[in-house]
């Protein structure tokens, strides 16, 4: 478990992050969604104590990471795959950082053969692909086999395969009970992997729901040749229908079904009748619409 408590932080006038409150829980991936610049590294960087918060908290396990005994053995992280001694084979990066974690030097064949990196693990760090590199930073965040993983950015760069890799073992993670708290500013991706997820503009909370919850806001799109004597009906019914063209009315927040039996009660031919459910893409525009630090989104 991940709890943050008004987190906040400023670098001078600047505000990163800003009163942050909510709770990443474990079994389940949770997606940290938001435009560049809004805050994700910042906040990922104060739950490992590398930043310092200018108010709040952030605890991992109920305590901040400074006062953690064994820290890797609490939570793994993949900030920046390229992080690496490019001198060092990968076998060799994992023993230093067992050896200086008290970790079983056992451990690191079986992380080495869970990101499948063993064939390359007496290479030098430095000849690895961009997606093996990922492989060696996320073998590096599972050493301490850890209750919690944070993963920055995890698919940026990576081809399909990796992507894929990427994505499966993030879910085999949350099924073994953990808690994975993974950034992205691909909603598209986040569609695909998460379970739950956190949008956060400008530092601040937009969303804090279950992937389902942000994607069930339907819309209906109705065309008759009664659009007027439909609307009225609707409208009756607390519901709002916005007219697209002369025969075209597109309803919101009701079901499809709904606005076909309401349409049979008031004796209104339809024509059609399609519910549009939007794409977390367009869910994530809505949201962060007017928080965007640098105009147009990645
Ligand atoms: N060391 C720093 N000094 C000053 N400002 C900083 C520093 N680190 C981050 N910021 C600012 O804090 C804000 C949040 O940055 P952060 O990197 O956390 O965002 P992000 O959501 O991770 O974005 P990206 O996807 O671009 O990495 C930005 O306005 C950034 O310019």
């Amino acid at each position: 478990m991940i709890t943050l408590d008004r987190l906040t932080k400023r670098y001078g006038e600047r505000i990163a992050v800003d009163g942050l409150t909510l709770r990443v829980r474990p079994g389940a991936v949770t997606g940290f969604l938001g435009p560049n610049g809004a805050g994700k590294s910042t906040t990922m960087r104060m739950i490992l104590g590398l930043d310092r918060p200018t108010s709040g908290a952030a605890l991992v396990g109920g305590v901040p990471y400074h006062r953690l005994d064994r820290p890797l053995r609490v939570v793994g992280a993949l900030l920046d795959a390229r992080a690496v001694h490019p001198g060092r084979s990968g076998r060799a990066h994992l023993l230093a950082l067992a050896r200086a974690n008290g970790i079983p030097a056992a451990r690191v064949a079986e992380v080495l053969e869970r990101v499948g990196l063993e064939p390359v693990a007496g290479k030098r760090a430095g000849t690895y692909s961009l997606g093996m590199s990922q492989r060696l930073g996320i073998a590096a965040a599972l050493l301490g086999d850890p209750e919690v993983l944070m993963f920055d950015e995890p698919v940026n760069g990576l081809d399909p395969d990796g992507v894929r890799w990427v994505r499966e073992l993030m879910r085999s993670l949350a099924a073994e009970g953990r808690t994975v708290f993974v950034s992205s500013h691909l909603m598209s991706e986040m569609q695909l992997t998460a379970d739950h997820l956190v949008v956060i503009g400008r530092g601040r909370l937009l969303a804090d729901a279950p992937l389902s919850r942000l994607l069930a806001a339907t819309e209906v799109l109705v065309r008759t040749p009664h659009a007027d004597d439909l609307a009225a009906r609707l409208a009756a019914e607390g519901l709002t229908a916005v007219r697209r063209g002369e025969n075209d009315l597109l309803v919101a927040g009701a079901s499809a079904a709904r606005v076909g039996d309401l349409a049979h009660d008031a004796g209104v031919r339809l024509h059609e009748l399609s519910p549009r459910e939007p794409s977390l893409e367009q869910a994530f525009q809505e949201l962060t619409a007017g928080s965007v630090e640098y105009g147009a989104a990645r």
